[in-house]
């Protein structure tokens, strides 16, 4: 299965430019889509998941145009929204049992296998009779992944789906998704590029509603392979001097000082040490290279 998003614009009633122009090839497997906090992210998954119109473009499932053919896609896609909306007083095994009828899985001994095997690939089945507004956020976020997977979906997208979660339900989450099958499109909407990271052979980074890299991870990371420098600075005017300088990517604390990362095509200089490189390099210097472009 293939997604193939083609020329797609949305500019909202005041003015912001959510997606210009936005083009990607997604296939089976997970695909990463990671940017900062306003990239377009949310408005592509929506848009993908026929909630909203964009104002140009066209995206295909397959063979299917999606803009034209809602049901088709519906009929195929699993998704969890940022906000999953309102948790209700009802339990986690009478709720899936409602979403399946709504999803249209009406044979009765069909869904009780669904619902009763998710809640078991969710590690939800001991508290499946307690309410979902009791749930934790990682339980709670669980459920979403839950009520995605109801009726085999072939198109999966999760918008934001580890952001507040404490690291041990992140890596539950993570391995839950790592689990769906491979013959299926699941698109992970993130800004936070270890989720990118774990799980997704395939990825894009976007911001400003443009796509800033479009690719594998490895390959990223190939492309900056030796050029990765960290330095430990010990006052402002030196991290100026580096801002300065250098192709400055991030600065982190460790053991209470403070390490610039730059990028170099060429050693830098005393105090630098060459570093592996990171994901996270990647993004930030996807990122600074669009501000400055922009400004
Ligand atoms: N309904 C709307 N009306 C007007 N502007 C909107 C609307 N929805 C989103 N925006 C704006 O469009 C831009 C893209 O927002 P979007 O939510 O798609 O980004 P995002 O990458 O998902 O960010 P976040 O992580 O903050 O949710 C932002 O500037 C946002 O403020």
């Amino acid at each position: 299965m293939s997604l193939r998003i083609e020329g797609i614009s949305k500019t909202y009633a005041n003015g912001v430019k959510a997606l210009q122009n936005l083009s990607l090839n997604i296939g089976n497997n997970m695909f990463g889509l990671l940017g900062p906090n306003g990239a377009g992210k949310s408005t592509l998954m929506r848009t993908i998941a026929t909630l909203q119109e964009p104002d140009q473009g066209a995206i295909w499932l397959d063979d299917i145009n999606v803009l034209q053919n809602k049901d088709a896609v519906r009929r195929t896609l699993g998704y969890l929204p940022q906000e999953f909306g309102v948790y209700p007083k009802m339990s986690a095994v009478d709720m899936l049992n409602h979403l399946a009828v709504m999803k249209g899985i009406t044979n009765a001994g069909e869904r009780k296998d669904q619902v009763e095997a998710l809640l078991r690939q969710t590690n939800l089945w001991d508290v499946r009779k307690k309410a979902l507004s009791g749930y934790s956020g990682g339980m709670k976020q669980r459920f979403g992944i839950a009520q995605a997977l109801l009726g085999k979906p072939r198109l999966i997208i999760v918008d934001e789906p580890t952001a507040g979660l404490d690291p041990a339900e992140r890596n539950r989450f993570l391995n839950l998704l790592s689990s769906i099958g491979r013959d299926t499109v699941v698109i992970l909407s993130t800004h936070i590029v270890g989720d990118v990271k774990e799980l997704c052979p395939r990825m894009a980074i976007i911001a400003g509603g443009r796509v800033l890299l479009e690719g594998a991870p490895n390959e990223a990371l190939s492309a900056i392979e030796g050029r990765i420098y960290c330095k430990q600075v010990n006052s402002q005017e030196e991290m100026a001097e580096v801002e300065q300088n250098f192709d400055m990517i991030s600065t982190h604390m460790a053991g209470g000082a403070h390490q610039v990362r730059v990028y170099a095509e060429t050693a830098p200089g005393e105090g630098f040490v060459q570093e592996p490189g990171d994901l996270e390099d990647v993004y930030f210097l996807n990122l600074k290279r669009h501000q400055t472009a922009k400004a």
